[in-house]
């Protein structure tokens, strides 16, 4: 038997040696015998048929979607050039966006994100269904759903029968490494949620205040300079850095310094791997294609890897420091506690770690950013809350901030206004799915089938809002209730004078078992902040209301915000 056996391998690798002798000569016969211009042929060939397979397979799905009810969105412009064909080379990508519904205010860094302003179907006042079929180029097919049945079959009920989209998932992943909360899926994302839940209860939160008291009197600090000249700061920068340090403080235990010129090596390096992550073609093109375009080593790739290596290595630093303190206070403390079983590996560990900077920082500075700026422009709202502030001694007691309506109000209209998640996307799991819509009864989706979620487009609904959804108005909130059940909402819009807005009505953190984690944090840190920011200080600004640029990539956010703070005991 053993005899056997070593002849057997003995004739393996004598056929293995010859075919590695022989292979590079056939391979090199081969391509000094074809001619170039067959070669290229050959493959203009296979991308043009692989191409075709791609738009009929599309073509296939959109029309299953299309003969269950759901109406496609129309063309506005005229594509004559295209010969009819414009639906299945551009879609809609030049189409106006739902998600900016009416409301274009600054350039969108990413145009290729379909909508449609006045799109057929759910942006029309009680025009159901609250689904459409669009298009992205080549023809790919997707449904942009606001049907709050819908949603909560594919955000809630159902929610790991649909996966985040590998796009999606790849682009995140970069910046939180791909086993972070925000990437991860299925039973992947159970355990990781699990183990992280306890991590932003209020029990954790409340002893974070001081550490992000300690950031705001930096603040301070630097806007008090200015104070003199009155010159205008730009707040959209200076809440990045803000709030990048309350994340390093509360989160990592960590100074990342980053409000002061030189900030530390890690918030330098960080904020240079942020700068390589900006959405551009190459990048998509990457992002599409990763082993193809993404293996290619640009100088921005390379750079992009050298800055988050800095990264990666403090924060090994940071869970070994953390782990020589088992009664430490921040994040990082506690992930360690609830990790004690090591359910999550070193790795793990580290992507969440990173998560906790990437999902937690940009997003909140984009929230604290738009509050500031538009309580600058909306002196009489400032006055109220200026007023309700006064009757309060202590405004390091959480407990007393978190019931002042006024302040609620005003972080609850910028949410809606201007969501800094404003969009969002999933698509549909192994062997499909049936979901159930308001007008249509259940609908069949195939799998890998595309759904968008345009939260920012449900927040700006005339029918959900009323008439002035567009405009910032925080008295709205004076009379709304949130009510927490189901769907049966729009039916019942206004009761007893009050507006019924449900829980997929108003989606600033979406909703369901992959809502965000860190919403009781993002909150706690706005009502500190804003609290204290226009306690001291009063808000000014030159940027019209309606004059904001909004920065339309992965989060939304107002890239003008210049405002003056002037001391209020002073002068
Ligand atoms: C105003 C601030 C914030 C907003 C508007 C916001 C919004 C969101 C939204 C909409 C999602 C769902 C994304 C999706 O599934 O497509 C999400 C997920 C997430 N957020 Fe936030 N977020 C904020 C602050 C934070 C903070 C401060 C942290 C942590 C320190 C955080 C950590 C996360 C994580 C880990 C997830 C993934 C949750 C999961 O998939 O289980 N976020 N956030």
């Amino acid at each position: 038997m053993g005899n056997n056996l070593s002849t057997v391998a003995r004739a393996l690798q004598s056929l293995h040696q010859n075919a590695v002798a022989l292979a590079p000569t056939a391979l090199h016969q081969v391509i000094a015998k074809t001619n170039p211009r067959t070669v290229a042929t050959s493959i203009a060939a296979l991308a043009v048929l692989w191409i075709v397979k791609d738009l009929v397979h599309d073509a296939r799905q959109a029309r299953r979607i299309r003969r269950q009810g759901v109406p496609e969105q129309s063309f506005r412009k005229s594509y004559w050039w295209l010969f009819g064909l414009h639906r299945y080379l551009l879609g809609h990508a030049l189409e106006a966006k739902p998600t900016l519904v009416g409301d274009r205010r600054g350039p969108e860094l990413m145009p290729l994100l379909h909508g449609g302003e006045g799109i057929d179907g759910w942006d029309r006042p009680g025009v159901e269904p609250l689904i459409i079929l669009s298009r992205f180029i080549l023809g790919a097919p997707k449904i942009v759903v606001a049907d709050p049945r819908t949603l909560h079959s594919v955000l809630s009920a159902n929610s790991y029968r649909f996966v985040k989209t590998p796009i999606g998932v790849r682009f995140v992943g970069m910046a939180t490494g791909d086993a972070g909360l925000v990437v991860v899926q299925g039973d992947v994302h159970k355990r990781h949620r699990r183990i992280i839940n306890p991590l932003f209860s209020m029990k954790t939160l409340k002893p974070l205040v001081p550490a992000m008291l300690a950031s705001l009197d930096e603040f301070y600090a630097l806007a008090d300079q200015s104070t003199a000249a009155s010159t205008p700061l730009p707040f959209h920068d200076l809440a990045s850095d803000l709030t990048l340090n309350v994340i390093g403080r509360t989160a990592m235990n960590y100074e990342l310094d980053a409000l002061s010129p030189q900030g530390s090596r890690v918030s330098r390096a960080y904020r240079k791997a942020v700068d390589a992550l900006k959405i551009n073609m190459w990048l998509m093109l990457s992002l599409q294609f990763p082993n193809t375009f993404g293996r290619i080593p640009t100088r921005k790739m390379a750079n992009f890897w050298r800055e988050m290596k800095v990264v990666d290595e403090a924060i090994k630093d940071m869970l070994q420091n953390a782990a020589k303190e088992p009664d430490g206070p921040t994040l990082i403390h506690e992930l360690l506690r609830q990790n004690a079983g090591n359910a999550l590996s070193e790795h793990e560990l580290m992507c969440e770690i990173r998560t906790f900077l990437a999902a937690g920082h940009e997003t909140t500075s984009s929230a604290l950013a738009s509050c500031i700026v538009l309580l600058a422009q909306y002196p009489e709202i400032q006055q109220e809350l200026v007023d309700e502030l006064a009757a309060v001694d202590d405004l390091t007691d959480y407990d007393v901030l978190s019931k002042l309506p006024r302040l609620n109000s005003v972080i609850n209209e910028t949410s809606r206004l201007f969501p800094a998640v404003f969009i969002t996307f999933r698509d549909v799991g192994k062997g499909g799915a049936t979901v159930p819509t308001t007008a249509l009864g259940p609908s069949v989706l195939p799998e890998g089938f595309r759904i968008e979620v345009p939260i920012r487009g449900i927040h700006c609904d005339p029918h959900i809002w009323g008439p002035d959804a567009l405009i910032w108005n925080p008295r709205r909130w004076d009379s709304i209730n949130l009510v927490h059940g189901l769907t049966e909402v729009p039916a019942r819009r206004v009761v007893d004078g009050r507006r019924q807005i449900g829980q997929y009505d108003f989606m600033p953190f979406l909703a369901g078992p992959r809502a965000c984690i860190g919403r009781q944090f993002a909150i706690m840190e706005l009502r500190l902040f804003i609290a204290g920011i226009v306690k001291r200080y009063k808000l000014s600004t030159d940027v019209p209301i309606g004059g904001e640029e909004l920065q339309c990539a992965i989060t939304m956010r107002m890239m003008n915000a210049w405002v003056r703070f002037a001391r209020r005991d002073v002068g």
